[in-house]
């Protein structure tokens, strides 16, 4: 467990100071699925923007090789500290490739809903990389890292860099990608308390390639722009079509759409001031429902 003041602490092998990163939310704000792989794999075109905003993550290296991971925060009862828990998976990755002999006391702090479409789980995975990385004082060659990344899940390569990226593939296939009026955008997230199964909703896939993803402007992603997951998953949690519902009517709207597989919805507004009215309404009218305002995260 990191000393509350970051000192080190003898008794348990600690070493350095302890390192902060933020997981950051996965937004799509556009969802194409083309194909159904040979691997089960779906091959994609989305346009993945961050939040400003995600989970914790606090690290200190010891010195005895050991993952110790400990979870707090709002969603930290939803998931166990186990080896399947993606923080534990992504730092025994990344021992096992670097041969570390050293270990590091982790603390997730989780804000973000589990199996929500916005990636929480990916974005701990990736930040677990990039704290690992300052703690161990390791350079790991991009492609390497991508690899690692991507063995970890299809949404873990873009989450490592955190920024604006047009995404193909299963999520190996990346280009950093800027739309006028996105970076820095006030942004809001709404999930209705219902986890799924992002294998369940791609399942649910009607198989018809709707066609390609055009990203070039705000426009073109409002209104020639989908996310296909949305039916299937509408299909599973028809209360997504309420939040869906609930977003369309709001002032000052720029785009409402469902993020990922779902249940996640988000809403990008012209002004902070849309945005702030927006998060009370629909806390007001559903107060069992999870709310974050936040931003797109800009590079
Ligand atoms: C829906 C998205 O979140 C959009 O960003 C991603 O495509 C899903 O990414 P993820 O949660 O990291 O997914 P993974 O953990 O790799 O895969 C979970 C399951 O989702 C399905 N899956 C995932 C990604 C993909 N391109 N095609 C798929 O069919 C597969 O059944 C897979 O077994
Ligand atoms: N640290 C973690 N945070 C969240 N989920 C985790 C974590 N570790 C393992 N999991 C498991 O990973 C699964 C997917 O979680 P996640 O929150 O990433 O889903 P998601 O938001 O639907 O992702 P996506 O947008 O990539 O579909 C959950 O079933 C959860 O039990």
């Amino acid at each position: 467990m990191p000393h509350p003041d970051g000192k080190m602490d003898a008794q348990i092998g600690l070493v350095d100071a302890p390192v902060t990163e933020i997981a950051y939310a996965k937004v799509n704000v556009a969802l194409h699925v083309r194909a159904r792989r040979d691997d089960g794999y779906h091959a994609l075109e989305s346009l993945f923007v961050f939040a400003e905003h995600g989970d914790r993550l606090q690290g200190q290296a010891t010195d005895d090789g050991a993952i110790d991971l400990a979870i707090d925060g709002p969603f930290g009862a939803a998931l166990g500290a186990d080896a399947d828990n993606l923080v534990v998976r992504a730092a025994r990755a990344l021992q096992a490739y670097l041969g570390e002999q050293r270990g590091a006391a982790i603390r997730l702090t989780k804000y973000l809903p589990v199996a929500s479409g916005i990636g929480g789980g990916s974005a701990d995975a990736a930040a677990t990389l990039r704290l690992l990385a300052q703690l161990w004082d390791v350079r790991i060659e991009a492609g390497e890292l991508a690899g690692l990344a991507l063995d970890l899940g299809s949404d873990v390569p873009a989450c490592v860099a955190s920024v604006t990226q047009m995404v193909g593939g299963r999520g190996e296939r990346l280009a950093r990608h800027a739309v006028d009026g996105l970076e820095g955008c006030p942004m809001l997230l709404v999930n209705p308390g219902v986890g799924v199964s992002t294998a369940q909703i791609f399942a649910g896939w009607d198989r018809v390639d709707r066609g390609p993803l055009d990203g070039s402007s705000l426009e073109a992603l409002r209104d020639g722009a989908r996310n296909d997951l949305e039916a299937p998953a509408l299909a599973i949690a028809p209360v997504i079509g309420d939040v869906l519902a609930m977003l369309a009517v709001q002032e000052d709207l720029l785009l409402a759409r469902m993020s990922g597989s779902g249940a996640t919805c988000f809403a990008l507004f012209r002004s902070d001031r849309a945005l702030a009215a927006a998060a009370q309404a629909v806390r007001q009218a559903n107060p069992g429902w999870w709310v974050m305002e936040t931003r797109i995260r800009s590079a």
